[in-house]
């Protein structure tokens, strides 16, 4: 299986938390040019899977990440690599919206400032206009940018959490499970957001609902038991499963 453009490749990762492996062995490279979902039952380790990428585990104490992670080409658990700037690059939205307690606005320029990519209050304020524009939100907020981020609707918050990621300029954006707390209106507003999104973000999207996978990604891989089970085209996991937990699966026999 080729890849049009590998951006992020992860060699023969395994995640312990302290005795307890929650990953093994995964072995998976992410292109530029799609979205990729991550599927598989509850407890599979899809999210810790997916925490490795940008080292969020770092901020668990039990947690041990073996194996190597190259974004790039670049090895982002050597030594050398700056954690926040790492965070930058490969952005994160969580299950459950969390935009800081702050306004609009704030939310979205905070990144950028200490990121130092604004040169003054004019170039922040483009940013912010145009992340906010990117992540679909921009005509619902431009009159009330001081408003508090958290008196939005649930669906507004966790696009304004897009906009926050989007701001910094990312090269990937990891999304855990982003739809989950969400109304179906506000559902179908981000998977038209992620489809918009496609091509400028490498896009990696932990679901638990797989219609949304084969409605917004491009790539699917199939966790089971902590091991990446199989990993190809969207299509072919859905018509054409290879392995039969894959099968079982998406045929509802379990999970
Ligand atoms: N902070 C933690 N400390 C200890 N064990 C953990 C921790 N986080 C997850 N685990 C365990 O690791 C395994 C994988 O969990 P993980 O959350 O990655 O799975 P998941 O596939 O994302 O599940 P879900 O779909 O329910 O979110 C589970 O057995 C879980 O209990």
């Amino acid at each position: 299986m080729t890849l049009q453009t590998p951006k992020l490749s992860a060699q023969n990762v395994s995640v312990h938390y302290g005795a307890k492996q929650a990953v093994r062995d995964v072995s998976i490279t992410m292109s530029m040019d799609e979205v990729t979902a991550f599927i598989g039952p509850s407890g599979c380790g899809k999210s810790t899977f997916l925490r490795t990428l940008n080292r969020m585990n770092d901020t668990i104490p039990s947690a041990k990440v073996s194996g190597e992670i190259l974004l790039d080409g670049e090895d982002i658990y050597a030594p050398s690599m700056d954690v926040v700037q790492l965070r930058a690059r490969v952005g994160m939205v969580f299950q459950k919206p969390n935009p800081f307690p702050k306004s609009i606005f704030e939310n979205v320029a905070y990144g950028p400032r200490i990121h130092g990519l604004a040169s003054g209050r004019a170039e922040l304020g483009e940013i912010v206009e145009r992340s906010l524009k990117r992540a679909g939100l921009w005509d619902e907020v431009k009159d009330r940018l001081d408003d508090s981020g958290t008196a939005l609707s649930g669906g507004q918050q966790q696009r304004l959490c897009i906009a926050r990621a989007i701001a910094v300029d990312p090269e990937v954006i990891l999304m855990d499970e982003p739809c989950s707390a969400l109304d179906p209106i506000a559902t179908a507003r981000i998977e038209e957001l992620i489809a918009d999104l496609r091509g400028k973000y490498a896009i990696v999207i932990v679901t638990h609902n797989m219609q949304q996978a084969a409605r917004v990604s491009q790539r699917t891989a199939f966790f089971h038991l902590g091991e990446l089970v199989e990993y190809g085209l969207t299509d072919e996991i859905f018509t054409a499963p290879r392995q039969p937990r894959t099968k079982d699966y998406i045929t509802g026999r379990y999970g």
